[in-house]
């Protein structure tokens, strides 16, 4: 039986944690003169990047960029969407994009914004750690004993304390343990295993490989959008700063060419989208010997349907280090209980487990709201809310990338400026969108699943799901993009009975335990759609338990549950 500790994170004693359309996309179709793409929205307030914080690293100039290669159908297969134009094997017009270099002044580089009012509540949370010799949780950043530099840039970073997830983690992987951590959206996942790997790199004094023929990083992060290995690489730059560790980012959407010069002048960290990452390794541009760190970040999400099959690859190109011989990291906010299985297969047996909060549980910081409404009364609800709330930031999370466009247009022609991200916008498009929406440019941003995870935007003080998603786990990242980092924010979610009833036990659980008002309709609704088996504790739950090495479910014959099999309309090109 695992050891389980349960720990309040505060106490001293605690010791022991992005369619339809193939051709290029131009939007969606013109009705009427006052139709406006998103883009044509969006050059309307002109511009692109503000300058607070750092660009992405594409943001628009040197594109060629033909129309995405795929079929183009809504209901692509997440497989030739994803590694859509990515080998030079792959049908469809060449991929031409550069994305620009992010700003390289130190300000850019070190912009970040406050935490929020209830940043110390974190403290208040139980982590449950499992499994056996944990190392104690630190409760300062002094206490992780890093070198001068990394302190400098925690410094810079306005980092002063803690959050949970770090105090936990970075003892562990310090201990050079493996380690499957689960904490809620927006507490500081992404430091809790960039710092640790920093400090080890220090420590071994790692040389930057600069113009090697074949590079061999030391650390791979794996990420499931293009975006989010991007925000992974600007802040492994950030903590990285002064120091002689290299980080390179790679992703598709983005020539290849261009990818293989950033890793040929150095790469000890690699952030990667998946498709991307299988080309540089396929020709032969890295070597994998050298790994010493494999991260997944939304690792629940890596390990499904859509990336699973190509991470297993990851671990048996040749090169690779067995798991013995390479320390594994796994973060996510959700982690149902047959990933948690899957995740064995790339974890040395005792790796550690940590929970803070419960697993798969919404931030607490986010006030979240279910209306019930129609499919014919969704566009003027959305309309209403918006009007309501201004110009305050909001992400509009729609099912579908056609909806997506659709929905951008007629936000457009109610003269609220908007702008769109999905899988079958060119990655410049997506890039401008994203910087255009992070910078207030445009207030709000309509997007499909591409955008629900791991996205770290200042004062996005609102997300609207016009569309459930198809699980609970998806709706708890989506609504994560607000109230991070002990900021607060708000969700408000359409329910249509005619499609969603299949999330209401799930719904009101996550409600609940997020002590959120339940609405009467949708407790009612949960009871009479009663699944035999549903007790919190069975798959198609919310939260698995801690830490699944106890108990046994149910997988369908591809290994994986019905439920966690992602919707392959939501899939898209993601990486
Ligand atoms: N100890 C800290 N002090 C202050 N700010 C922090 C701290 N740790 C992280 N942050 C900031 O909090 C924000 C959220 O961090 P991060 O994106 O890593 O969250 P996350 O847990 O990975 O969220 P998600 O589950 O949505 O991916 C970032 O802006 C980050 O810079």
């Amino acid at each position: 039986m695992e050891p389980r500790n349960l720990f309040l994170t505060n106490s001293p004693e605690s010791s022991n944690d992005c369619e339809d359309n193939p051709t290029r996309n131009r939007g969606f179709s013109k009705r009427g003169d006052n139709d406006l793409d998103p883009d044509e929205c969006m050059q309307r307030t002109g511009g692109l990047f503000g300058s607070r914080r750092p660009a992405l690293s594409g943001t628009g100039n040197g594109d060629t960029s033909q129309s995405r290669s795929g079929s183009g159908s809504e209901r692509d297969s997440w497989k030739s969407e994803a590694e859509g134009g990515e080998s030079s094997d792959t049908q469809g017009p060449k991929v031409t994009y550069i994305p620009p270099p992010p700003p390289e002044d130190e300000d850019s580089i070190f912009a970040h914004y406050q935490t929020g009012i209830n940043f110390d509540k974190y403290d208040t949370i139980l982590v449950e750690v499992s499994g056996h010799d944990a190392p104690p949780a630190i409760l300062t950043f002094e206490e992780a004993n890093l070198c001068q530099t990394l302190n400098n840039n925690i410094a810079k970073a306005g980092y002063t304390k803690l959050t949970p997830v770090q105090k936990y983690s970075i003892p562990i992987i310090l201990a050079g343990r493996d380690l499957m951590a689960c904490a809620q959206t927006g507490s500081g996942k992404t430091a809790a295993f960039l710092l640790p790997i920093l400090a080890h790199m220090m420590r071994d004094g790692i040389t930057a490989s600069r113009f090697k023929e074949l590079q061999e990083p030391e650390c791979i992060i794996v990420a499931p959008t293009r975006e989010l290995v991007n925000q992974i690489y600007l802040e492994a730059r950030k903590f990285s700063f002064g120091t002689c560790v290299r980080a390179v980012v790679i992703y598709g959407g983005t020539q290849l060419g261009h990818s293989i010069r950033q890793i040929v002048q150095g790469c000890n960290i690699l952030c990667a989208t998946p498709g991307r990452l299988m080309d540089i390794i396929g020709k032969e541009k890295i070597g994998l010997k050298q790994i010493k760190y494999l991260v997944l970040d939304e690792a629940d999400r890596m390990l499904d349907m859509g990336f699973g099959p190509e991470m297993k690859k990851l671990i048996s190109c040749p090169g690779m280090p067995s798991k013995e011989q390479r320390q594994t990291l796994m973060f996510s906010a959700t982690f149902p209980e047959e990933i948690q299985r899957l995740a064995a297969e790339f974890l040395k047996s005792n790796y550690l487990f940590v929970a803070v909060g419960q697993v798969g549980g919404a931030c607490r910081d986010v006030q979240q709201t279910v209306l019930q409404v129609g499919q014919f009364s969704k566009r003027e609800k959305l309309v209403e809310i918006l009007r309501n709330i201004g110009d305050e930031r909001t992400m509009v999370f729609v099912e579908t990338k056609k909806k997506a466009d659709f929905i951008a247009t007629f936000l457009c022609q109610e003269k609220i400026s908007t702008t769109s991200i999905h899988g079958d916008r060119e990655q410049r498009e997506r890039e401008q969108a994203l910087g255009d929406f992070r910078y207030g440019k445009c207030p709000v941003l309509v997007a499909t699943s591409v955008a629900a995870r791991g996205l770290d935007i200042e004062n996005v003080q609102h997300v609207i799901n016009f569309d459930l998603p198809s699980t609970i786990d998806e709706y708890v990242h989506r609504i994560g993009r607000t109230g991070r980092c002990g900021n607060t924010g708000r969700a408000i979610s359409f329910f249509d009975l005619e499609s969603d009833n299949h999330l209401a036990q799930p719904l009101v659980k996550v409600l609940t335990d997020a002590q959120q008002d339940v609405p009467a309709w949708l407790e009612e609704i949960a009871f009479s759609t009663y699944i035999p088996g549903f007790s919190g504790s069975t798959r198609g739950n919310v939260f698995a338990s801690v830490d699944t090495r106890k108990g046994k479910s149910t997988l369908n014959t591809a290994g994986f549950s019905s439920s966690q099999a992602p919707n392959p309309v939501d899939d898209e090109s993601w990486d």
